[in-house]
């Protein structure tokens, strides 16, 4: 009887394979030109931002660069010229909404043109136990993790690319916005609130019908950029090492091209989204099974 069932399983395993991939070689998602995009990236100078810049710059985009650290973000700007890409670089705090507004305005006067795709991939993380945290910390976290992206995209740019019909706001969220782990109060809290904006601001264009307009959630795993240095789960290790940034950078990059709303990665990582809808005491108990309850420990204590 269980090897009928086997069987069964896995003769519905081969269809469900021959009928995706079908599918997949039939629909292959459109790849999209941004040949001639301005591609305005926040937290530039970092790890993730400078690949972004790179990236963005590899197909053709003009980029400009918000960091709050002007030197490294004249780096990533040399990076993206030796590329023979165009970047406009600018030193401004994104918590700061009026430097957002006013540096928008500068930007607009500087290309007399609009920016045409957002990336929100500035971030902060306290790396504290939460009642250990000095307040001023928290209240960072969330500056520039979630209310930066209101000054950025609702304020200062989503207007006019509503009134073109044409843009795409990229949020480099994270897997700690889709569930959570000890120790990273400030910036769960954070990615989380990052998500539900993101989101709400998608069904919000959508039920608008403005087309035009995309959106896409960029939730990653680890990468190994140095912002979660210590951070890993020995248990899981082989089944899910720290990310390398190109490699994150370029899976965002895949998804954002083909205007996919959200992107996990890894993919694996979809899989303990979905276990949120177990009981609180199961994801408890396979937290302290897989060694994630405790993952944190050696970053806030690096
Ligand atoms: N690294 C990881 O494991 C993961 C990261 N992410 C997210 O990806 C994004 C990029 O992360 P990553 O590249 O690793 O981080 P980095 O720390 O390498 O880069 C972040 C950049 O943002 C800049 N920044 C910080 N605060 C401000 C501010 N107020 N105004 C303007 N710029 C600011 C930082 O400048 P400075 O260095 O001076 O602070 C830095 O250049 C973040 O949103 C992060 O939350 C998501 C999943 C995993
Ligand atoms: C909690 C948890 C896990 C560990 C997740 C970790 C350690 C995520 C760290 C993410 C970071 C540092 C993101 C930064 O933006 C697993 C193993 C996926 C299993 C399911 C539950």
């Amino acid at each position: 009887m269980i090897f009928l069932m086997d069987l069964q399983m896995m003769l519905l395993d081969m269809i469900y394979f021959i009928l995706r991939n079908t599918v997949r070689a039939v629909l292959r998602p459109r790849i999209k030109p941004i040949d001639g995009e301005l591609v305005l990236i926040t937290g530039s100078g970092g790890g993730l931002g400078r690949l972004f810049a790179q990236e963005f710059t590899k197909r053709g985009a003009e980029v400009v660069l918000w960091d709050v650290d002007g030197a490294a973000n004249e780096r990533t700007a040399k990076l993206v010229r030796d590329l023979g890409g165009k970047a406009h670089a600018y030193t401004l705090d994104v918590t700061k909404r009026e430097e957002v507004y006013r540096y928008a305005d500068v930007v607009r006067k500087d290309l007399g043109r609009d920016v045409t795709m957002l990336v929100n991939n500035a971030g902060v993380v306290a790396g504290q136990r939460v009642l250990d945290c000095p307040d001023e910390l928290i209240e960072k976290t969330i500056g520039v993790n979630c209310l930066a992206l209101f000054w950025q995209t609702v304020k200062a740019f989503l207007p006019q690319m509503k009134a073109q019909d044409h843009g795409h706001i990229v949020t480099i969220a994270s897997v700690l916005g889709l569930f959570s782990t000890g120790c990273v109060e400030d910036y769960c809290a954070s990615k989380f609130a990052a998500v539900g904006f993101h989101e709400s601001l998608a069904h919000e264009l959508l039920a608008e019908e403005v087309e035009g307009v995309k959106t896409t959630l960029v939730c990653p795993y680890i990468v190994d950029t140095g912002m979660f240095e210590g951070c890993k789960i020995e248990e899981m290790e082989l089944v899910l090492p720290p990310l390398e940034p190109q490699y994150c950078v370029e899976q965002a990059m895949n998804a954002i091209l083909i205007d996919q709303p959200l992107v996990c990665i890894p993919r694996l990582t979809y899989l303990p989204v979905l276990c949120r809808l177990l009981p609180w005491e199961s994801n408890v108990v396979s937290y302290r099974f897989m060694g994630s309850d405790k993952c944190m420990y050696p970053f806030i204590e690096a």
